[in-house]
């Protein structure tokens, strides 16, 4: 099997995560983007007999903001051996990037601009993610009130939106892949395998959301940030261009009075159920997957 190391496709250098892994075969036309430590490995060649095999699952996560969309999703990649791709980094980069331009992001042609030069590369560090844009590692200030801020308004843009499509599209089309965001079960991937709709209540979510910046040492009033996630879940809720909303097929949790571990849970079971009806299908496929115990 050849494998290519070339700079980004796309435009993008888009660096993601495969977290512990196998391969997954991918449509023919496309080059399998598996990516590590700072470069794009694409797999052009895929043994005959993985060509047989039924490809792994795509599982999307949607969701309002803190509704612990990202815990989950990464943690049951890590659990399935699929990459994990959290859509909101994206959208974090490119408002880190307008921040760092002095773009004014409320300038649609300006932040459109922007979105097609960007460079995102996402590297692991051990567990961690790093997400660097344009070359700078712009990690520690993704989370910051003001970025978030920014990136629901950049999100508004369909220029912005169709950019970062591909991207995700690219990303995840031959399955193995836990992806979250706003948009991920209704526009992204519409056919995914398994569509999850992450909820909690208002209240527990500012609070979740409030602890975890303390925690990172960012300065946090609770009645503030719970009436920012309350803005930023409308603003993504009322815009024109794929607006956060439950996909009709989604399963819904609501998060409020669970654990991460009982919100894992019932996720794990949902795929279990998929995986059998998958492998009792096809003969294939499903049986092959196995899910770790933590
Ligand atoms: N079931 C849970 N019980 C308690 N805390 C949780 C639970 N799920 C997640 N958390 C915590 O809540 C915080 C927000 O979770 P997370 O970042 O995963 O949410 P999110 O939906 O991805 O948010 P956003 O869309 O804003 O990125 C984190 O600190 C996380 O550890
Ligand atoms: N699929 C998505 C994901 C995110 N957004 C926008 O980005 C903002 C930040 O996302 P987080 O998940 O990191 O909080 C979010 O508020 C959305 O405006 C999106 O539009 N679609």
């Amino acid at each position: 099997m050849h494998r290519h190391f070339f700079p980004g496709i796309f435009g993008v250098i888009v660096n993601v995560e495969r977290v512990g892994a196998d391969r997954c075969v991918r449509p023919p036309l496309f080059t399998v983007v598996i990516i590590r430590f700072g470069r794009i490995r694409a797999d052009t060649e895929v043994r005959p007999y993985e060509r047989l095999r039924v490809r792994k699952l795509i599982i999307a996560i949607d969701g309002p903001a803190a509704a612990g969309k990202s815990t989950a999703a990464k943690n049951l990649a890590k659990r399935l051996g699929y990459l994990y791709l959290d859509s909101g980094a994206l959208y974090r980069a490119i408002a880190w990037k307008l921040l760092q331009e002095k773009i004014n992001p409320e300038s649609q042609e300006e932040v459109e601009a922007a979105a097609q030069s960007i460079e995102i590369e996402f590297r692991l560090k051990g567990e961690q993610t790093e997400i660097w844009v344009g070359g700078i590692d712009a990690t520690p200030s993704l989370r910051l009130p003001e970025v978030t801020r920014v990136s629901s308004i950049a999100s508004t843009y369909p220029g912005v939106r169709k950019k970062l499509l591909s991207i995700q599209r690219s990303i995840g089309s031959g399955g193995g892949v836990v992806m979250e965001g706003r948009d991920i079960g209704t526009v992204v991937f519409p056919e995914a395998d398994l569509k999850f709709y992450l909820d909690a209540t208002t209240p527990v979510r500012g609070l979740r959301r409030h602890k975890e910046l303390e925690q990172k040492g960012i300065p946090s009033d609770l009645e503030k940030t719970t009436r920012e996630i309350e803005e930023r879940d409308l603003k993504d809720s009322r815009r024109h261009v794929a607006p956060l909303k439950k996909s009709e097929d989604a399963v819904v949790i609501d998060s409020t009075p669970l654990n991460l571990e009982e919100v894992i849970a019932q996720m794990v079971q949902e795929v279990e159920k998929k995986l059998k009806i998958r492998g009792q299908r096809s003969g294939a496929g499903g049986r092959g997957e196995r899910i770790k115990e933590f």
